[in-house]
């Protein structure tokens, strides 16, 4: 169970965006309201187009909200910070950099001394499993291995927290099981506090602590869901399957 004594580090307060356009303005985000506490990891899941993307872009500073606030360590965001680290679905690797150069470049961007970072972005390159692969360039790697490139990245500025948009959405669905499992292992020897986004019900449930369902366009949370299955979870038990069942029939109520 959730112990609601633990420190929040996001505090979304009635927050909602709209987008303004001469073709008319949309309201995408509608009185969001949930808090995510520390260490905690948290699958945002919602319908395609409901509005998880823009609820990430509100979270890490890229867009600000037309209304409501949002606290990230009690601290109102008001524009993009490396506290914050996002994973997305396309890697956004630089192509022209090495492993090793992508993973080291945040910290290299805030003056850590080069003996340091490299220590850290080696630390996180091996535990995505990475090991060896430090000098080759993105392009010689698979699309799974690139997603773990853009992980170790976000994991080496150590940030207050990591929001990955639907990183493995581009994977093939063997790829994408594999990463699952990677990502539980990393989170499992490494505590962060994680929003994740996806459309996914089995991935949410492998991977959350505790699921918000969003309500379709204009979105806000429709229900939450504390998922305290044992770890490493199995797809196929009958506990894991009663959940998604039970998701994914209120997720039709969404719609
Ligand atoms: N910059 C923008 N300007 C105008 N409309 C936008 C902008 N960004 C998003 N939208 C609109 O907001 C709505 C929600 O988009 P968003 O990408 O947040 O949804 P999503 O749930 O992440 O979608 P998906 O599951 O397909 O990735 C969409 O209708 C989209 O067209």
């Amino acid at each position: 169970m959730m112990d609601e004594k633990r420190r929040a580090v996001i505090e979304c307060r009635h927050v909602s965006k709209t987008f303004y356009a001469l073709s008319g303005d949309h309201l995408v985000v509608d009185d969001l309201n949930f808090n995510v506490y520390e260490n905690e990891f948290v699958v945002l899941f919602g319908p395609g187009q409901c509005g998880k993307s823009t609820i990430l872009n509100l979270i890490s500073g890229l867009e600000p909200p037309t209304g409501g606030e949002i606290l990230v360590s009690g601290e109102r965001v008001d524009g993009p910070s490396p506290k914050r680290g996002m994973v997305y679905q396309t890697t956004n690797l630089f192509m022209w950099f090495t492993v090793m150069q992508n993973v080291e470049f945040g910290p290299k961007m805030q003056g850590v001394p080069k003996k340091e970072r490299r220590e850290r972005a080696q630390k996180y390159i091996d535990l995505v499993g990475l090991n060896g692969f430090e000098h080759q360039f993105p392009v010689r790697l698979s699309g799974g291995m690139q997603q773990r490139v853009g992980i170790a990245r976000a994991y080496t500025n150590e940030p207050e927290l990591i929001c990955m948009d639907e990183p493995f959405g581009h994977l093939d669905a063997q790829t994408r099981y594999l990463m699952e499992e990677e990502v539980e292992r990393i989170s499992a020897s490494e505590r962060r506090t994680v929003v994740f986004v996806t459309n996914n019900a089995e991935e949410a449930i492998y991977l959350a602590d505790r699921i918000i369902l969003l309500h379709n366009c204009p979105t806000s949370v429709h229900k939450e869901y504390t998922v305290d299955l044992p770890r490493p979870r199995d797809y196929t038990s009958p506990a894991f399957l009663a959940l998604r069942e039970q998701i994914t029939a209120e997720m039709d109520k969404t719609l």
